[in-house]
């Protein structure tokens, strides 16, 4: 069996801490730093901390596609880019009183590298993972992620969604085995704009009535609500400082991964998954397998009793 993440829009992450950012002035950063992003990437690095195999997908170019390709081979995680004309993102992630980001659009891909792309998903096999997650660069439409996920159908590949807009909103069709929308993404799957504990339960439910195998609604710093047809969990997240959220539903879902290539039980696999988002909201770059254990005891799990 193995996972494959599939990013089609990377990123660096360009991490600038500065004591105050005022719009229109000279502001001076007190610290900067540069990740390997976008959320596939994210997914594919948490994984290989918890120590599982994957393999990461998606388009690279320029010099920042060179930094991912680099840092990737430096924490021995296995890719199959398709490198492409033009540069990768910089997204810039501005640490200030509060957290601030402008993401990049993303290089043009043509029409013969998006082929490439589907030849390799056409190479996955019977049992094996795909993650698809991040937005699109805008020269790809949304059919692009329908495309990928009828292919992982006709192969019985479970996928695993984490987008937004539209392209979300068409994975359901494809019944899969996780979404991992945040309370936004969720409301926005169903044009509503959602405010309370009990419209979240109620729209969870809907998915998973639609065929969706798993969702975990994120919810921050409030923790998250997972879905099964059997069963409604809800996580309280541990409370510690905030350093860098950025990549923590990210972390979430391949903590919920690990768990679950390794046979947890469904409310080991969510506790997991929590305490994977939280340490990496902890810390300054994603989590690592000690920050995720040294959390699990502060994630506390209830059963909502009257499940789907
Ligand atoms: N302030 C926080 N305190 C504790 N845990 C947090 C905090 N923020 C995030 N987390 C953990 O990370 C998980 C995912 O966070 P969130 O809901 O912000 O995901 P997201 O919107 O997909 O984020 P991103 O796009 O930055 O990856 C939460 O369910 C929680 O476990
Ligand atoms: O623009 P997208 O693809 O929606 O999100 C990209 C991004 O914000 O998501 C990751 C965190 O989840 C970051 O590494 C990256 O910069």
């Amino acid at each position: 069996m193995m996972i494959y993440t599939c990013t089609l829009n990377p990123s660096v992450d360009y991490v600038v801490e500065a004591q105050q950012i005022e719009l229109g002035k000279l502001n001076r950063a007190t610290k900067t730093s540069y990740f390997p992003g976008g959320k596939g990437i994210n997914v594919s690095r948490v994984l290989k901390r918890l120590h599982i195999h994957n393999i990461a997908l998606g388009f690279i170019g320029g010099f920042t596609g060179q930094f991912i390709a680099d840092e990737l081979k430096r924490e021995h995680i296995l890719t199959d880019f398709i490198t492409v004309p033009g540069q990768t993102r910089l997204n810039i992630k501005l640490k200030g009183e509060r957290e601030t980001e402008i993401n990049g659009e993303g290089p043009v891909i043509s029409d013969k590298h998006k082929e490439a792309l589907i030849d390799k998903i056409k190479q996955i096999k019977k049992g094996d993972i795909l993650v698809l997650a991040g937005s699109l660069p805008p020269s790809i439409d949304d059919t692009f992620y329908v495309m990928m996920m009828e292919e992982a159908k006709k192969r019985k590949v479970a996928v695993v969604v984490d987008t937004s807009g539209s392209a979300l909103k068409q994975a359901i069709a494809y019944e899969p085995f996780l979404l991992k929308p945040n309370q936004m993404e969720l409301g926005e799957l169903f044009g509503v704009s959602i405010h309370s504990r009990h419209q979240i339960i109620e729209y969870g439910k809907k998915l998973i009535d639609n065929g969706v195998q798993h969702v975990i609604v994120s919810l921050a710093g409030d923790g998250a609500i997972l879905f099964h047809k059997d069963v409604i969990l809800i996580a309280q997240a541990p409370k510690g400082m905030v350093k860098n959220s950025v990549g923590a539903g990210d972390s979430m879902v391949a903590g919920f991964l690990a768990a679950y290539v390794n046979e947890a039980p469904l409310e080991e696999a969510f506790r997991y998954s929590v305490a994977a988002g939280s340490a990496t909201a902890f810390s300054e770059d994603l989590c690592t397998e000690d920050g995720v254990h040294r959390l699990l005891s502060e994630v506390t799990i209830t059963r909502m009793e009257d499940a789907v």
